[in-house]
């Protein structure tokens, strides 16, 4: 983790802005929050395709929001963009992709960090905070079938399609442990990003996304896999939604927490910042994305681990709670053993009135799930963590190990 404290006190009281140093202007200490109306709020992001797109989405929201003020992004590669071939799920830890941007965020290079709220840690480096959940249009997985590919002449539409053995691409222990459940004679296998094609590519100059390398390795002729199971949103985000065969959703595949939502992260003292957000923030969504990452955050105790979930806030009556806002929260919530033998699954619903009580119901999801035999579950998906971590720091794993869905070296993402 960061060593947020210290760098937050020294930002706001020794530390010059370093925007301000830049541009050569008058040294002023930067404190966050006394910032003239003139000078220029920065977003920034992850430098990926994708991120940049997500980017542009907040940056439109906002000038729509607040036409009189001056937006300006700023794109950079993460510890998770450098290290190709790092075992996310090995090493546990989750903050790869924010843990930069937010060192930028803390020292007041930049304002707003725009991420997949997927991405997002449950618990945040002091000095840092949520401002915006947007709303979330697909929160759902997605089937894309290889090009060309068909069955006895007949087009794959859904999971149900597919023969024997045909084989999945997906880096998800979470997506992996729930469909070997229902499809145990497929054969799933990461999607291990090509790092030689990608250096390749980057001396070359030649820009390419994390998602389009995985569909171009999907559609290679002779390439082992037949589809992938992907995110929607992600998809859809790069006008990749016409590949999508079907929705694979509960309760054959709960889907990872904050899936599909964008978030913006700041300065927990910003508070023009926090305002600017206000506009941005979808509650519905937030709301339930506070459940469903309160509930993680009992479950995974620093760790990656195979949760699902799915959840709906219905009939939200007018002039209830704090701001006039309540609504009915239904969240399921899933542990799946990584060998998809075992798995628990509880819901609860109940009317909320605040983002307090939604956090609440998350809670008690996640003490419901534990109860439920998720125990015993976390400890076999700690244990069998160290055991690989322990093989792979000796070689690079075996064949069988890499199929299992967790081991390869090359792991990408974990959710
Ligand atoms: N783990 C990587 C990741 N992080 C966010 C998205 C897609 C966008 C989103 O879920 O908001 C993806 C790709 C995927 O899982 O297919």
């Amino acid at each position: 983790m960061l060593t947020a404290t210290t760098t937050v006190s020294a930002s706001a009281s020794t530390l010059l802005c370093r925007r301000c140093r830049k541009k050569k202007k008058r040294k002023k200490p930067f404190t966050g929050h006394v910032r003239t109306e003139t000078v220029r709020i920065v977003l920034a992001s992850r430098a990926s395709q994708l991120a940049k797109i997500q980017t542009h989405i907040v940056l439109d929201a906002l000038k729509a929001a607040f036409p009189d003020r001056q937006f300006d992004t700023s794109f950079m590669s993460t510890q998770g963009d450098k290290d190709l071939s790092q075992a996310l799920y090995l090493l546990g830890g989750k903050s790869l992709w924010t843990k930069e941007l937010e060192i930028a965020l803390l020292a007041g290079e930049v304002d707003m960090l725009v991420h997949s709220l997927k991405d997002v840690p449950t618990a945040l480096p002091e000095g840092c905070a949520l401002g915006a959940i947007l709303e979330r249009e697909h929160g759902e997985d997605s089937l894309v079938v290889k090009k060309g590919y068909s069955v006895d002449g007949r087009v794959v539409r859904s999971l149900d399609d597919l023969p024997a053995g045909a084989v999945i691409g997906t880096s998800s222990v979470r997506r992996v442990a729930q469909l070997k459940r229902r499809y145990p004679d497929l054969v799933f296998k990461d999607v291990v990003r090509q790092t030689k094609k990608i250096m390749r590519n980057f001396l070359r100059r030649k820009k390419r996304g994390n998602l389009q390398t995985r569909l171009n390795k999907l559609d290679d002729p002779d390439g082992p896999y037949a589809a992938l199971i992907l995110a929607k949103a992600g998809l859809s985000r790069l006008g990749l939604g016409d590949r999508v065969a079907s929705d694979v959703v509960a309760p054959t595949l709960l889907h990872a927490v904050g899936q599909g939502a964008l978030a913006v992260e700041i300065r927990a003292e910003d508070a023009e910042a926090r305002r600017l957000c206000d506009a941005l923030t979808h509650w519905q969504t937030s709301w339930r994305c506070l459940a469903e990452r309160a509930c993680l955050r009992v479950l995974e105790g620093g760790c990656s681990v195979p949760v699902g979930v799915h959840s709906e806030l219905a009939h939200a009556p007018e002039r209830r709670g704090d701001a006039g806002r309540a609504g009915r929260l239904r969240l399921v919530g899933s542990i799946t053993a990584v060998d998809g033998r075992r798995h628990v699954e509880q819901e609860i619903v109940r009317e909320v009135s605040s983002p307090e009580q939604a956090e609440e119901l998350g809670t008690l999801v996640a003490k419901a799930l534990v109860e439920a035999g998720g125990r015993e579950i976390l400890q076999e998906v700690a244990k069998d963590r160290e055991r690989r971590a322990a093989v792979v720091g000796r070689a690079s794993g075996t064949e069988e190990q890499k199929n299992s869905g967790v081991a390869a070296v090359g792991e990408t993402a974990v959710i």
